[in-house]
């Protein structure tokens, strides 16, 4: 099998040589290809490759029929729509190491040219003028420093700022306590951080949370005379308001690499000599862009391959060793989802994975996902990813719980997947016995022991003698083998159910025969996804 990966940014050709060196692999390159001409083309990719120019419409992702992998050779997926990606069961990934260094030195050299007016003093002697009276600027030494957003590049620009003298003050929500002594940085509250800047720096993503972050409100609160910088996201500080800011006195200056819309050539802050600003360029290093091609190429070979990577922005990644603990619980999940949702017969509004012991020692989304894989394959028409699965989940309307508990019954991990509609309630629970695989345990309130297989018959009847026989030779009739079979029952004579593993499918014509042949309240056919 081949696969063809489609290249619409520049990116570093050492990066990308490990993808040309693949004999499997089919590398196309279309720099800056229009929207139109992407949405016509991207049919016939099995993976992208951006950086922040292409944008990654839903448009675009719906018509990449073929589409696995989008990669971003850099940190920012905001350029790409991720929800649609999610929902189209497309990953997502990025190389956020590659180019940190690269935009945390970016930021400081912004900083210190703002602080001294480089690029206008740079400006006027090209024109001619030697003007040394205009260009007086600050020290950065015993400046404050606001940085909201202290992952890798924030916390990078702080080193720095600490070697040049500065108070580094930090806002961020992740921010431990711990961290920030370590760092030897303030932590703060965001407004505290507003208030003291003699510099403030943002190196968040953009999402809603950080849309206008810094806005009219905010700008009002600062030291007359701060100084800004967005070496991060245009979005981020609202331009709006930045420009208000200026003319009212309050920002002495700003340092610029990112805009609203981009490119932002005409974009009225340029017009402001305060402002200094450059296109973009925060990871545009020789280095950093090697690092980023080579990482989100890499990614794009591994998981084409079927491998891991471990920058997935749309799916939670896991080490190899994490995979192969999980693996186990993850096909059980799976299993008796289906088998829950193949029972249930009304509308799902509610599903509860209940995780007792071993599983409870890991992180269980990877394998609620695969639960929820196997519930939802039952409604949903087209193919159900990992990737996508909470998504329709949530846009199907029904509410997801997990709940954790330590061993229970004597078994040292169990899973517990409840279906929960208006009316009705499924439970089937399962373990999975080491070196044997999986057996069910449980359905409903039957305690019962058998192990899934791709093919089951179940029925529910009034326990009496002879059950067994009619049903057995009714499948004999059909050439059907009976694997393995459990009977269940709360009391003699009571309510049971036959669980039976069969040698191959189940017509409707014969689950109606042994319907009719053992008089059975109901007789499902069920097939599992074991390989
Ligand atoms: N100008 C350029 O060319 C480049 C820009 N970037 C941008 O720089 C930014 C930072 O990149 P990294 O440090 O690699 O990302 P990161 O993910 O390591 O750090 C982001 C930090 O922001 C924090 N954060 C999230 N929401 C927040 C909020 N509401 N308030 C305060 N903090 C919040 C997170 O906790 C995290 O610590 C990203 O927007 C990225 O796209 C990155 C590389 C180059
Ligand atoms: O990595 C990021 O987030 C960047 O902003 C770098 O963008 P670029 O790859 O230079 O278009």
């Amino acid at each position: 099998m081949s696969f063809r990966i489609l290249v619409t940014d520049p990116l570093s050709e050492q990066g990308l040589a490990q993808l040309y060196a693949a004999s499997d692999l089919e590398i196309v390159q279309e720099i800056g290809v229009s929207k139109e001409k992407l949405v016509e083309i991207i049919g016939d990719f099995d993976a992208l490759l951006v950086r922040s120019q292409t944008k990654v419409t839903e448009e675009i992702i719906k018509a990449g029929s073929n589409l696995q992998v989008i990669g971003r050779a850099g940190v920012g997926v905001d350029n790409i729509d991720v929800r649609a990606a999610t929902k189209a069961g497309v990953l997502v990934i990025n190389a956020p190491d590659g180019n940190t260094i690269t935009t945390a030195e970016f930021t400081f050299a912004m900083m210190l040219a703002l602080a001294r007016h480089i690029p206008q003093a740079h400006a006027k002697l090209k024109d001619g003028v030697w003007d040394r009276n205009r260009f007086v600027g600050v020290e950065l030494r015993g400046k404050h420093l606001s940085i909201l957003g202290l992952g890798r590049i924030g916390a990078e620009v702080a080193k720095r700022a600490q070697a040049f003298g500065m108070h580094v003050t930090a806002y961020d929500p992740y921010l431990t306590p711990t961290r920030a002594e370590k760092l030897g940085i303030k932590a703060a509250t965001l407004e505290e951080a507003i208030r003291t800047a003699d510099f403030l720096t943002v190196h968040t993503p953009l999402s809603k949370e950080t849309h206008h972050l810094i806005s009219d409100e905010q700008f009002h609160m600062m030291k007359p005379g701060v100084r800004i910088l967005n070496c991060a996201r245009g979005g981020i500080i609202d331009e709006g308001a930045l420009a208000r800011a200026l003319e009212q006195g309050i920002v002495a200056g700003a340092a610029l690499d990112v805009y609203e819309q981009e490119p932002a050539v005409g974009q009225p802050l340029l017009a402001f000599p305060q402002v200094i600003s450059t296109p973009h360029l925060g990871a545009s290093t020789e280095e950093a862009q090697v690092n980023v091609a080579v990482d989100v190429a890499q990614g794009v070979v591994d998981l084409l391959h079927g491998r891991s990577y471990p920058h997935t922005v749309n799916l939670p990644s896991l080490a190899p060793e994490q995979r192969a603990i999980l693996e186990p619980f993850s096909n059980l999940g799976e299993v008796l989802g289906s088998f829950a949702a193949q029972l249930f017969r009304g509308g799902v509004h509610r599903v509860t994975i209940q995780y007792e012991g071993e599983p409870t020692q890991h992180a269980t989304d990877p394998i609620s996902r695969s639960t929820l894989r196997g519930i939802l394959s039952r409604y949903y028409r087209e193919e159900v990813h990992l990737i996508s699965v909470a998504l329709i989940a949530e846009e199907m309307g029904i509410e997801v719980t997990e709940t954790k508990l330590p061993p229970h019954g004597g078994y040292t991990n169990v899973i517990r997947v409840t279906l929960t509609g208006a009316n009705e309630e499924v439970t089937v629970a399962g373990t999975v016995l080491k070196g044997h695989g999986m057996r069910i345990i449980q359905i409903d309130h039957y305690p019962v022991d058998i192990t899934p297989s791709s093919a089951m018959l179940m029925t529910w009847h009034r326990d009496r003698p002879g059950i067994i026989g009619r049903v057995g030779s009714v499948l004999g009739l059909a050439g059907i083998n009976i694997a393995s079979m459990q009977v269940g029952r709360a009391i003699e004579g009571g309510e049971a159910l036959m669980l039976m593993a069969v040698d191959r499918s189940v017509s409707d014509e014969s689950v109606q025969a042994i319907r009719d042949a053992a008089d059975m309240e109901r007789v499902a056919y069920i097939e599992l996804p074991i390989a």
